[in-house]
């Protein structure tokens, strides 16, 4: 994972946890901001940029369920994870007390990860949603907002020149964010080091499906690490036909499954071979060395303007 002339497109501006995560993935890599994600994915699609990396979870705040979707609509190939530990910071202009605070913006995943401190710490503010951390800081700054703190990373403090007002106020101090790297081509997968794989399916009608798909990786001993159950946007509902109970309406679901086992291993590719009898559409987002790593810090540089299409 080496990155020293990898362009990578990532959402938000300089000081965003998505830069970091960039970094860690590519050390001095050229991280390229963009004001959406969608824009991220179509700079890897039109060669402007080499890699996307993309939040998917968090331990506090859960899935980050719009990027699910969006790893579906696109053709990109999941090439590498990265794990970044999140340490919060509340940032306000120079001067601004916490009791005149009237309002907290920051990214989703920001605002829950520090709900409950937000309210230790004694703070009547409304809460808004913004794209991402450090866009929340450089609003403030850049229209010298009196009234509003940001939820963002120290960095971002640093780089558009705000005030710490309380460090560390994410709700657990292990509080950690998985970020998933994407390209255009995937990467060959491997055995001489721990893989691990994501796919996405759809299942076939009938009953106990879903266990009959899990049970082709639990047979084989291939741990899962996560799943995800989103809407079918082409399936919303089926109706299922209940003897004595007349048509049953179920949700449609798209299930996200990560194991932990390379597409290089036979036990995979039997696996998968197995689940395709019981779904109607698979396809494996990527095969990519598990991030066994901690956290080191090595910021990237961001080119100066944010890129949108
Ligand atoms: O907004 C950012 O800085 C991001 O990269 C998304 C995010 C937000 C909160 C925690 C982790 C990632």
């Amino acid at each position: 994972m080496h990155g020293s002339n990898l362009r990578v497109a990532y959402q938000g501006v300089p000081g965003a946890y998505s830069e970091a995560a960039a970094g860690k993935a590519y050390p001095n890599c050229q991280a390229i901001p963009c004001d959406q994600f969608e824009v991220a994915f179509q700079a890897v699609e039109l060669w402007i940029a080499d890699r996307a990396v993309l939040p998917v979870e968090n331990s506090l705040g859960g899935s980050i369920h719009r990027n699910y979707d969006l790893l579906l609509r696109h053709r990109l190939h999941i090439v590498g994870e990265v794990q970044l530990p999140v340490h919060h910071c509340l940032l306000a202009l120079p001067g601004v007390r916490k009791e005149f605070l009237t309002r907290v913006i920051s990214h989703p995943q920001g605002l829950a990860q520090c709900e409950h401190t937000l309210t230790k710490l004694g703070l009547n503010v409304a809460r808004e949603a913004v794209d991402d951390t450090a866009g929340a800081a450089e609003f403030i700054a850049a229209n010298n907002v009196r009234d509003t703190a940001a939820i963002a990373s120290a960095r971002a403090a640093e780089i558009y020149g705000l005030e710490i007002l309380a460090d560390g106020i994410q709700d657990d101090a292990s509080n950690v964010t998985r970020f998933v790297m994407l390209a255009r081509e995937p990467i060959i997968p491997r055995t001489d080091r721990p893989f691990k794989t994501s796919i996405v399916f759809a299942h076939e009608k009938g009953t106990c499906v879903l266990f009959k798909v899990l049970s082709a990786f639990a047979f084989r001993n291939i741990s899962l690490t996560k799943i995800e159950s989103r809407p079918n946007h082409n399936v919303p509902i089926r109706l299922v036909d209940e003897a004595n109970v007349g048509t049953a309406k179920h949700f449609e679901y798209m299930f996200y499954v990560d194991f932990e086992a390379s597409m290089a291993e036979a036990r995979a590719q039997n696996a998968l071979s197995e689940v395709q009898e019981f779904t109607s559409f698979l396809r494996v987002l990527g095969s990519y060395p598990m991030d066994m790593t901690s956290w080191s810090p090595s910021p990237p540089s961001s080119s100066s303007s944010t890129l949108s299409l």
